[in-house]
């Protein structure tokens, strides 16, 4: 069983594509319980007349029992200059989160979507006390996504001609796009851009969902159909090799700390932590990341403290 908490677009945009695919049972839990049960409703006729899958929506948490897989979409609203500018309150909805998937199914599977979103990752596994194996964030595979769209672009070619785009660490300003991996057919990239081109790239994969934000308010489609492959890889027991945010335990040189990295998932979760060979300057720009991320962190749990 699937559920999904926040049943806003990105949770409902999750919901459609499992729907639509008559992937497993669904509930979705919103806050207002009438938007849950409404898309619930209309995805309900986007399910194939040859599947016995139900969907619900409720306001309920304690519909979660019985989950494989937790999605948290759940968000108090909209970040505006950067991802951390709304994390305080975040912080204190995903606290509330985590002790309800504590109380209701401790041993689900959970994809973090809320933003900051290796902030929240930490939180979740820490406030709930579940296992680091069980809890990733889906973003850097997004922003893989990302660069793999602008070195298209770039080139002038398919999406399909690049590949091996890999960006880690943080889902925010100090992302780090691993260009010594990526490849034009065979070519690896590197011997194709100099600096000022990287650099270019660069910042267009940290601003895209400001560039996004121009036309529309934020990632919807991208993100859902991200975090659905990892559903998918989960519920169907297959192993997928995908970036994510994890907790780190000395992987990269770096320790208590979740960040975006290769992993490889099944439906018993996080089954590895891959690590890929960096330049010394990636590598210095990946424990800039985490310093980052390790700072909002503590504020984080400063504020939670103060809280309680
Ligand atoms: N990780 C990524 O790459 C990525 C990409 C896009 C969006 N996001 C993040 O995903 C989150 C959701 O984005 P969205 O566009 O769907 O927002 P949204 O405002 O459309 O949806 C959020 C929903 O959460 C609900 N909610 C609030 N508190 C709740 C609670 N305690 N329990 C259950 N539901 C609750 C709200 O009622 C709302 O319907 C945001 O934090 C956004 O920044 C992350």
């Amino acid at each position: 069983m699937i559920s999904i908490i926040g049943s806003g677009q990105v949770g409902s945009a999750v919901a459609f594509l499992c729907g639509s695919e008559g992937l497993d049972d669904i509930v979705l839990v919103n806050r207002d319980e009438k938007k849950a049960i409404g898309e619930a409703l209309d995805i309900s006729n986007a399910v194939p007349s040859n599947s016995t899958m139900s969907i619900k929506g409720t306001g309920d948490y304690s519909q979660i029992i019985n989950s494989d897989v937790i999605i948290v979409t759940a968000s108090i609203g909209t970040h505006q200059a950067s991802r951390s500018d709304i994390m305080l309150d975040q912080s204190m909805l995903i606290r509330d989160i985590a002790r309800k998937i504590q109380t209701f199914a401790p041993s689900a599977k959970v994809l973090m979507v809320t933003n900051p979103v290796d902030v929240m990752t930490y939180l979740v596994q820490k406030e709930g006390k579940l296992g680091s194996k069980n809890v990733l964030g889906v973003a850097s595979s997004l922003d893989s996504a990302r660069l793999r769209y602008y070195l298209s672009k770039h080139f002038g070619v398919s999406q399909a001609q690049i590949h091996d785009a890999l960006v880690l660490g943080e889902h925010d300003d100090s992302m780090v796009p691993v260009f010594s991996h990526a490849k034009l057919g065979n070519t690896p990239v590197n011997d194709l851009l100099n600096e000022k081109q990287r650099s270019h790239i660069t910042s267009d994969v940290r601003n895209y969902w400001k560039s996004l934000r121009n036309y529309k308010g934020s990632s919807v489609f991208g993100i859902a159909k991200n975090t659905y492959d990892i559903i998918c890889a989960m519920i169907q027991n297959k192993s997928f090799d995908v970036c994510a945010s994890v907790l780190l335990d000395g992987q990269y040189g770096l320790d208590d700390v979740c960040m975006g990295v290769p992993v490889t998932i099944t439906k018993d979760g996080i089954v590895q932590i891959n690590e890929v060979a960096l330049t010394g300057e990636e590598k210095q720009q990946l424990q800039k990341s985490a310093g980052i991320i390790q700072k909002n962190i503590a504020r984080a749990q400063e504020f939670l403290k103060s809280s309680r």
